[in-house]
């Protein structure tokens, strides 16, 4: 195609490209945010080298084929690496490998040439400085020679060793991907999605957004993970092979990737990259490609290097995982805050190994920037290799049939006018009894992260809520056996477990009901530091924004949130149900802080001859326990008076301990 230009086409769409590149690489590299995918990106890199090749005469320094890429962004102090951190020259096709041997055994006529192939991890490229073996200094690729200085976030990675395990050599430079696996990738952006923020492009992107943050406890709430592949500068060590470089750090205590292998020949090399072709999808983490690498040192440095990458080195990227088939209909699913989120449904197809049929179109604005309409054929890929995505539509196959999407202006749930809030670009159910939103917080409250109620799965929620036997979460803690057998596929034994396991659930820490009630942007690491911090339902619900920003890590916010979930009249509601049913309030340092009872849970039954129920129930308050007003397996005592009710065989069934009055007042030290 290069060649058909004139040279006066030619070089328009040369500054065209450069022009769209520059601002692709902002969006990735500074950004860390792209709009389009990575094999779009590489299609339009192909064309202006190509076009260069052909127009030699319009190479310029500052084309972004003469760079590295990734400029540093403001906020970090810079690093200037030891030894330019370069990228690597791309194979699409065996026969670019095959041209690659080619031009290595030509620069090193009648050499034999060992080969070492590893996975080519969809990462971030970092640079860790050890002097005498500590880890002193960590740093982002760059520009290639600047990068961004990011040691406290480095740190965080719990597989970055912080000192050699063996040697200690005065200073080495140890490099390689830093990098989020599949499952985390997947987990963060549901969560950026639930809490309204754009979710990441890929786990790429995710890890360089998560190393970038100016606040490293961010970064440590990360889950990132790294795998060395090499070293730049180096002394008082030395080495023959890469192979052997591999091996030493592995020694040291680094991550080196198992699927390396050793090959003396391209058709070898071939083959194995050729293998992982399909099996990478099966791998924890992303890979895009196949480096290859010459194995000895020594060749490596006569092979040298160009500006932008060395030529001892390629990397075999993957054809990118796409699809084409036809957006059959948009489906709208409205989540635990109430927003609503247009889902694509599509033709079956074959991504990355599974097949699919649904992917989360995000929100309106996004159907309306890719111009998706119901009917056209799009283009599926997956996020990560893991979440499906609509990449684009094809308008140049459309019939005029297609329709554009228009977000419902009710809930499609409960009929609900649906708001969209200023600056936000999600549309949600203000009604916090919706049905749909009710669902999604029983279910998030029984979370393995949060309440842990395992018996509670989804299609049981279904039933509570459709049933109306569950309208707020404490409601679960007044399901009763005769209510739940009627349910469908419940049976004695299920509802026995179910029941032990609410009431197993009483007893949870703090932080885990905080997470729990589903208060928008409190997620797991910030309902710990408020559980941490105020010890108590009671005093967290009592916190004003200044005392709440006041803790490292919850902004503003947050805060505010925490703030408006506490002034709403039903969530107080429903913290006095949980209460009223016994359900821990206070982290276990709180209860031991209040006194002598320690948290224990009373059930007064009967009437007491030396004092009121109130003055009973004070004297137990001042001790640091608590009186609920049923019996349940969380109840320590049952103080029993003249003519005790049910609460009596209830406490007896389960053999709670029984206190009669003289007992009572022995416990709370008064002399009797
Ligand atoms: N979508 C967009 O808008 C956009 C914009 C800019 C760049 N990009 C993507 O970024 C790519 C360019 O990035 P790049 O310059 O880092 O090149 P690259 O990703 O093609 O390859 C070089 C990098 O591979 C990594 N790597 C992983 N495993 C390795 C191993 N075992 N040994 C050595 N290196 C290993 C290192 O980080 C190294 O820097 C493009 O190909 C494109 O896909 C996309
Ligand atoms: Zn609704």
């Amino acid at each position: 195609m290069a060649r058909r230009l004139s040279r006066e086409e030619a070089k328009r769409r040369i500054e065209e490209l450069r022009r769209e590149i520059a601002y692709h690489d902002y969006r990735y590299y500074v950004l860390d945010s792209p709009v389009i995918s990575d094999a779009e990106y590489d299609r339009l890199m192909l064309e202006l080298m190509a076009l260069e090749e052909a127009f030699p005469e319009f190479i310029t320094p500052n084309s972004p084929t003469q760079r590295v890429g990734g400029a540093p962004r403001e906020g970090f102090p810079t690093v200037r690496h030891l030894v330019p951190m370069l990228s690597l020259a791309n194979a699409f096709e065996p026969g670019d490998l095959r041209d690659f041997d080619r031009r290595v055994k030509e620069a090193l006529p009648g050499e034999k040439v060992e080969y070492v192939v590893e996975p080519k991890i969809d990462g971030l490229a970092v640079s860790l400085l050890y002097r005498n073996g500590e880890f002193v200094q960590g740093a982002t690729r760059g520009d290639g020679e600047v990068g961004e200085d990011v040691t406290p976030n480095l740190r965080t990675i719990r597989s970055i060793p912080l000192r050699f395990l063996k040697d200690a050599p005065p200073l080495v430079e140890v490099r390689g991907e830093a990098f989020m696996p599949k499952e985390a990738f997947v987990k963060l952006n549901e969560r950026r999605e639930e809490e309204g923020e754009p979710p990441f492009a890929n786990p790429r992107n995710a890890a360089a957004g998560s190393i970038r943050q100016l606040d490293p406890r961010v970064t440590a709430g990360r889950k990132l993970d790294f795998f060395a592949y090499g070293i730049g500068y180096y002394e008082g060590i030395s080495f023959s092979t890469h192979w052997e470089v591999l091996d030493w750090l592995a020694e040291q205590g680094f991550r080196v990737n198992e699927h390396r292998r050793l090959f003396s020949s391209i058709d070898e090399v071939i083959d194995y990259v050729l293998s992982w072709q399909n099996r990478r999808f099966d791998l924890p983490y992303v890979i895009d490609g196949m480096v290859v690498k010459v194995n000895s040192l020594e060749q490596q440095a006569r092979l040298g290097a160009t500006m932008k990458s060395p030529r001892w080195a390629v990397a075999f990227k993957f054809p990118p995982e796409e699809a084409v088939t036809k957006l059959r209909r948009i489906e709208i699913s409205v989540g635990r805050t109430g927003v609503l989120t247009p889902v694509a449904v599509f033709d079956p197809v074959q991504i990355a190994g599974t097949t699919v049929s649904r992917a989360t179109l995000h929100n309106e604005d996004l159907i309306r920037e890719k111009d998706i309409r119901v009917g056209d054929y799009i283009v599926v890929h997956k996020a990560g290799d893991v979440i499906p995505e609509v990449v684009r539509s094809l308008p140049e196959r459309r019939t005029g049939e297609e329709q554009i999407f228009r977000m419902p202006d009710h809930c499609p749930v409960c009929g609900a006018k649906t708001i969209r809030e200023k600056g936000e670009v999600a549309v949600r159910c203000p009604n916090i009894s919706c049905p749909a939103r009710l669902k999604e917080s029983i279910f998030h409250f029984a979370s393995r992260n949060a309440m842990d109620i395992r018996g509670l799965g989804k299609v049981l929620v279904e039933q509570l809520v459709d049933r109306g036997l569950v309208k707020s979460v404490a409601d679960i803690y007044f399901l009763r056996r005769e209510d739940l057998l009627r349910l469908e596929r419940m049976g004695p034994k299920s509802t026995a477990n179910l029941l032990r396991e609410i009431e197993e659930s009483k007893g949870r820490e703090l932080h885990r009901l905080i997470f729990g009630l589903g208060i928008r942007h409190v997620g797991e690491r910030a309902a710990k530091l408020l559980a941490e911090h105020f010890g108590s339902i009671d005093r967290l619900a009592r916190a004003t924004e200044e005392e709440l920003t006041a803790i490292p890590e919850i902004g503003p916010k947050i805060a505010a949130s925490v703030r408006a979930f506490f002034a709403e009249p039903r969530n107080l509601e429903v913290i006095e149900r949980l209460r009223e049913a016994g359900v821990r309030l206070e982290t276990g340092e709180e209860m031991q802080k209040e006194g002598p009872l320690k948290g224990k849970v009373f059930v007064l039954t009967g009437a007491l001859k030396s004092f009121t129920r109130e003055e009973a129930k004070a004297l137990i308050e001042r001790l640091g326990g608590r009186v609920a007003s049923s019996v349940s397996r969380r109840t320590d005592y049952v103080v029993v008076g003249e003519n005790p009710g049910s609460k009596y065989d209830r406490a007896r069934e389960l053999g709670i301990k029984m206190l009669n009055e003289e007992e009572f007042k022995r416990l709370l030290g008064l002399e009797s």
